[in-house]
């Protein structure tokens, strides 16, 4: 068909363009290239229609000191870069000398930023190469801090706002983002910024942040992302009163109102975006839960705090089982305690019921949410009208009206044990095998509480999976020191590996960047309508048999963040295949390629491809 006669023309007309055999690019590949934009990177080519500074200033085109003689020549930018181009190689060790020298994490932040806005594609050729060091800069933990200072360190613009403000003017609104394709959103409105609380506008950071995944991690192109901030308002006192804070200065919509401005975005955003799939993050509970009740079968969108949180916690449960030699369907048999009942906890403590129930070796659902003993700020959530006597130690009373609970939250009530029981007093009543941390509470994994879980298993399975660092429910020495070395540990930000007595012991990190970056690119490869609970369900199961068994013998549950990509490519194919089966995929499966080669060719790898001038009127 047109594909590959088109293709061919296009890299026949570049090649002699850029071997400088011909002075001009043949009129006929820049027509293809015009009607077809996806060729452009099949083919290996940049098209533009600018000229001078502006290529110099636009990150997605510039190459810096990398553009050759005769680009710069065509570009007119000759004798506006030092002379001599230099290869992107060369450029990284300048890049990564400047980077080391910063002092701070923070500082480091600001200087990947900078890149960022300079040449995307040399910051992601950085981010890809580094992925472990610099995702630690980019996004958790050193994007916490840089959300709490964005206001501080704010420099240029990056993502859209929509704001209280802008009620009613949604719709036109979108049509300033300068981009046509756009194939993944990440949508925040600040109120539950990682483990830290309402940061209001300051939020931006995360989708950035996680959009820098999506293109590094998933190969998704840097053009087609689109990071947003519902700016409705902070309960911030402190952001509030700063007058160099840049979000709107009052209090949060709340309400009717708040959910009709998230639907006039969401209209606005399917108008003009009909295809793009929306991740809803960082939305406090119980927002998060009805945004996502909504519009999940409405709209291509998810909740990753709730949904991908949930999967990769999942597959680290389901790997542990396999580290303690159980079966992966043995989930019925453990008895799991999460503190934390907000969205990532429900979200989480969900996935887990769905495995057991999908399973088959529960009876009911009932029995699956007996299986599991959750904690809010206050205790566990327990029966109310048993006596208080004999409880011990609790939490202030009056200090929650248990009132506030929800149904999904009453769901793991405990009728046998006392309402807000402590985590210890819940710890040596029944022996976990499990402990999840959820709760953006550092520190809530006491001493007494884990000693007392290694008092009851063998190898006690210890998950803090709050972020960032600082919100970590306990540190990783402190896991392994308190269970004499015989944790199985994950967070959710990044630790070190822990010395114990003379032996490593291995730290994993439980993060939903494991998931999301292969969920979006399985989603815009197979051109999914809907995200569905399965995708989720795969994709925990596909991450939990990565290890191997070598691995697992040494507390590895499964590859870390330098795999990304690979774990990006497993889990899209298992989404891809789920979409077709379950009829959602409009993509055209193609004859003779499999699934695994078409994700692989999808996906963008920052390398600087020749630059083509073509004049306006093209
Ligand atoms: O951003 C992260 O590191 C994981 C996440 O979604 C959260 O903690 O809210
Ligand atoms: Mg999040």
């Amino acid at each position: 068909m047109l594909r590959n006669p088109a293709l061919k023309a296009v890299h026949a007309a570049t090649q002699r363009y850029v071997s400088g055999q011909v002075r001009n690019y043949s009129r006929r590949a820049l027509t293809t290239l015009a009607n077809f934009p996806d060729l452009r990177m099949e083919t290996m080519v940049q098209t533009t229609t600018k000229h001078g500074m502006d290529v110099i200033h636009d990150p997605l085109l510039s190459k810096g000191t990398a553009f050759s003689l005769s680009e710069r020549e065509r570009l007119g930018i000759r004798g506006l870069v030092p002379p001599r181009t230099q290869e992107m190689d060369k450029q990284l060790q300048r890049i990564i000398r400047n980077l080391r020298g910063c002092r701070t994490p923070l500082e480091k932040f600001v200087f990947m930023t900078a890149l960022q806005d300079r040449n995307e594609t040399l910051y992601y050729r950085l981010l890809i190469d580094n992925l472990e060091e610099l995702s630690q800069i980019i996004y958790t933990p050193t994007v916490g801090e840089a959300c709490q200072r964005f206001h501080s360190i704010y420099r240029r613009a990056r993502g859209m706002y929509f704001s209280s403000h802008d009620r009613g003017q949604m719709a036109a609104m979108v049509h300033n983002w300068p981009h046509d394709q756009v194939d993944v959103i990440v949508v925040t409105d600040g109120s539950r910024v990682l483990g830290l609380g309402d940061l209001g506008a300051n939020g931006m950071q995360i989708p950035i942040g996680k959009l820098s995944l999506y293109v590094a991690g998933g190969g998704i192109r840097p053009t087609s992302i689109l990071p947003v901030v519902l700016d409705v308002g902070t309960n911030n006192e402190e952001l509030l009163n700063d007058p160099l804070y840049l979000g709107m200065g009052h209090r949060r919509l709340d309400g009717d109102e708040y959910y009709s401005f998230v639907d006039e975005w969401v209209h606005a955003i399917q108008n003009r975006y009909p295809d793009a799939l929306i991740q809803f993050e960082d939305f406090k509970y119980p927002h998060a839960y009805n945004l996502l009740h909504k519009y999940q079968d409405k709209v291509c969108c998810f909740n990753d705090d709730i949904q991908s949180t949930s999967a990769v916690a999942l597959a680290g449960v389901l790997a542990s089982l396999k580290a303690r030699g159980k079966a992966i369907d043995d989930l019925n048999e453990e008895r799991i305690v999460c503190v934390g009942a907000g969205s990532a906890g429900v979200g989480v403590c969900e996935g887990i019921v769905d495995c057991m129930v999908e399973q088959g070796k529960v009876k009911s659902r009932a029995e699956a949410y007996s299986r599991i003993w959750m904690l809010d700020q206050h205790g566990l959530i327990g029966n109310p009208h048993l006596g208080s006597e004999e409880t011990g130690k609790r939490a202030p009373i009056g200090l929650a009206d248990r009132a506030e609970l929800d149904e999904r939250q009453l769901q793991y009530l405990k009728k046998d044990m006392h309402d807000r029981t402590n985590l210890e007093d819940v710890v040596k009543a029944i022996k976990p095998t499990v402990i999840l941390g959820l709760s953006g509470a550092p520190g809530v994994f006491t001493e007494g509480a884990i000693r007392a879980m290694a008092e009851g298993v063998e190898k006690p399975v210890v998950f803090p999976l709050s972020n960032p660092t600082r919100s970590s429910e306990c540190s990783a020495e402190q896991a392994f020191e308190w269970t004499d070395g015989r944790a199985i540990f994950a967070s959710g930000s990044p630790f070190k590996d822990v010395e114990y007595k003379g032996e490593i012991r291995k730290v994993n990190q439980i993060n939903n960047a494991m998931s999301f970056p292969g969920l979006g690119l399985g989603i815009t490869v197979s051109r999914a309508t809907r995200v569905t609970g399965k995708m989720f369900m795969e994709t925990a199961i596909t991450i939990a048999n990565m290890a191997s068994e070598d691995q697992l013998k040494n507390g590895v549950l499964f590859p870390g963040v330098s795999s990304l990509r690979e774990v990006s490519k497993e889990v899209a194919a298992k989404v891809c295949e789920v979409a077709y089966e379950q009829g959602l995929a409009r993509a055209q499966l193609r004859q003779g390629v499999s699934l695994k080669d078409v994700i692989e060719e999808s996906m963008w790898d920052p390398e600087y491809v020749p630059t083509i001038r073509i004049d306006g009127h093209m």
